[in-house]
């Protein structure tokens, strides 16, 4: 995919009229610090297992309290086991695992924060859990300890990841030191093609502009293309837009985001609504608002996308190949392009698809929500898993689970031979027991393919849900737009 254009405008955006991430910090300023800082309210904080044991030490140690813990949600969600079947359901059998879990129930009972527990039947990924209960809206600011917070933005609100330090603070004020970031817009038209997503669409973007083309930048994304995406391939967007290094991403709440909020939150259908909904309609860039940086890009050229490397910008479209770093110009671009081709054993200059691949898992909080599982079904439908394949799904949440089960879709995943799992982040990142060995090569409906993101040695190539699933019945990277009919394929 080509970018139509890059313009770099040294203007800063800070007078009106206003970009809709200038409105967002600007009504959440409580003071202002210095030039770049300011104390930012936060109306939401959501917390894992992982990251907020040492806050909550840091304020008992000082004394302090949670001021406001109706404005605090946690999620166990990045150690729990995914088993789908007891009595190993849910039992974290690691110990520091189980000594985090058990921490933050002690710590949310003491503050009177409200969690989503282990045995919770909601519970699941943070950010597939808070969306769905309602508990983003536009207009708000959300911080989590957590990179991918980023997601809310496609509620229109600014979700952003903050440091275990900063999680302290937050359960202590609300407030965050906030360093104001710069604007830019990314703008895609057109339509995308038949068998393409949000996920390649989102991929295709960091291929062009870079694991840090981003940096340092909220990304307001607008235009016909992301008008016409669902709210839940909107946050398959935004989510991802950390892997370019936003430090946050946005899109101007539509009639889809107010009405999929609107159907979330019974608090909002008296007298709340119509002022909410008089907010909502200012969150929206100005006309004039200046951007630091712009960027275009045409819908009707994305493909199905694959990552070949170990950074989720080094993708291609499934028809590409792996770079031939003998033919790159010498430079630390070559020099990662050699050490990923190293670690994820492919060619120089090899054709992605009909790479073997022996595990396919679907999930995550960027694909795993149910339009996710709805996607890679209708792929499987009539098809199995591939010989000396082993696939998995792992739902977002409790909620995606039961929506999925009410649909069929578990018949559907288990009659294809992929496991049913239970929600959780799991082989996103592997801090629980689903743990791909060394030298296996999975085809991930993930966001990150860092070196051993997925088990030490283990190859992640990340694609979407439908791409994942045709990998699964192939037994290789496949483009989803060339499998043979179901008929052909496997008679049944
Ligand atoms: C564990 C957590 C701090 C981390 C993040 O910040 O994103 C994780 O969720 C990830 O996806 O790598
Ligand atoms: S699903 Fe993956 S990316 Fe999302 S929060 Fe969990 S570990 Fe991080």
């Amino acid at each position: 995919m080509t970018a139509l254009s890059a313009t770099p405008d040294a203007q800063s955006s800070a007078a009106p009229p206003r970009t809709l991430y200038r409105k967002l910090v600007d009504s959440h300023t409580v003071a202002t610090l210095d030039a770049q800082n300011v104390l930012l309210f936060c109306d939401l904080h959501l917390m894992n297992e992982y990251t907020s044991p040492q806050a909550f030490t840091g304020l008992r140690e000082q004394g302090r309290g949670v001021p406001m813990p109706g404005q605090q949600v946690a999620v166990v969600s990045h150690i729990i086991p995914t088993h789908a079947v007891p009595p190993k359901l849910r039992v974290i059998a690691d110990p520091p695992s189980a000594l985090q879990a058990s921490n933050l129930k002690a710590n949310c009972d003491r503050h009177g924060i409200r969690l989503f527990d282990t045995t919770d039947a909601l519970q699941g990924i943070e950010h597939v859990v808070a969306p769905e209960h309602g508990m983003i809206r536009p207009g708000m600011v959300v911080i989590c300890g957590d990179s991918h917070t980023t997601t809310y933005g496609a509620l229109g609100a600014l979700g952003f990841g903050i440091g275990t330090t900063e999680v302290e603070h937050v359960l202590a004020t609300q407030t965050l030191v906030y360093r104001v970031a710069r604007d830019m817009r990314i703008r895609v038209d057109g339509t995308l093609p038949a068998g393409t997503t949000a996920k390649d669409l989102v991929l295709a973007i960091i291929g062009r502009i870079g694991a840090q083309g981003a940096r340092g930048y909220v990304v307001e994304f607008c235009g016909t293309a992301i008008d016409a995406l669902s709210v839940e391939a909107r946050f398959t967007l935004c989510n991802m837009a950390v892997e370019a290094g936003a430090r946050g991403a946005l899109i101007a709440p539509d009639a889809a985001a107010i009405n999929y909020v609107l159907a979330r939150c019974p608090d909002l259908a008296g007298d709340w609504r119509q002022p909410a909904l008089a907010h909502w309609r200012t969150l929206r860039s100005d006309p004039g608002a200046r951007f630091h940086v712009e960027h275009r890009f045409d819908a009707t050229e994305v493909a199905p996308q694959v990552t070949w490397g170990t950074s989720p910008d080094q993708v291609a479209a499934i028809d590409g190949h792996a770079p031939d770093p003998a033919r790159m110009a010498a430079g630390p671009a070559r020099d990662s392009a050699e050490r990923a081709l190293r670690y994820t054993r492919l060619e120089a200059g090899a054709a992605l698809a009909g790479t073997p691949i022996q595990h396919v898992f679907i999930g995550s909080c960027t694909n795993g929500r149910i339009e996710d599982l709805r996607a890679a079904a209708a792929v499987l439908r009539g098809r199995r898993v591939a010989a000396g394949v082993r696939a998995m799904v792992v739902p977002g949440s409790g909620a995606v689970r039961a929506l999925a089960e009410a649909e069929g879709l578990d018949r559907v995943f288990l009659d294809a031979g992929f496991e049913w799992r239970q929600p959780g982040c799991s082989m996103c990142l592997a801090m629980n027991d689903d743990v791909l060995a060394d030298g296996v090569r999975c085809a991930s409906t993930t966001n990150r393919n860092f070196e051993g993101r997925q088990g030490r040695g283990a190859i992640t190539h990340l694609m979407s849900p439908a791409m994942a699933a045709a990998a699964a019945v192939t037994g290789h990277l496949t483009d989803v737009r060339r499998l043979a009919p179901v008929s052909e394929e496997t008679p049944r």
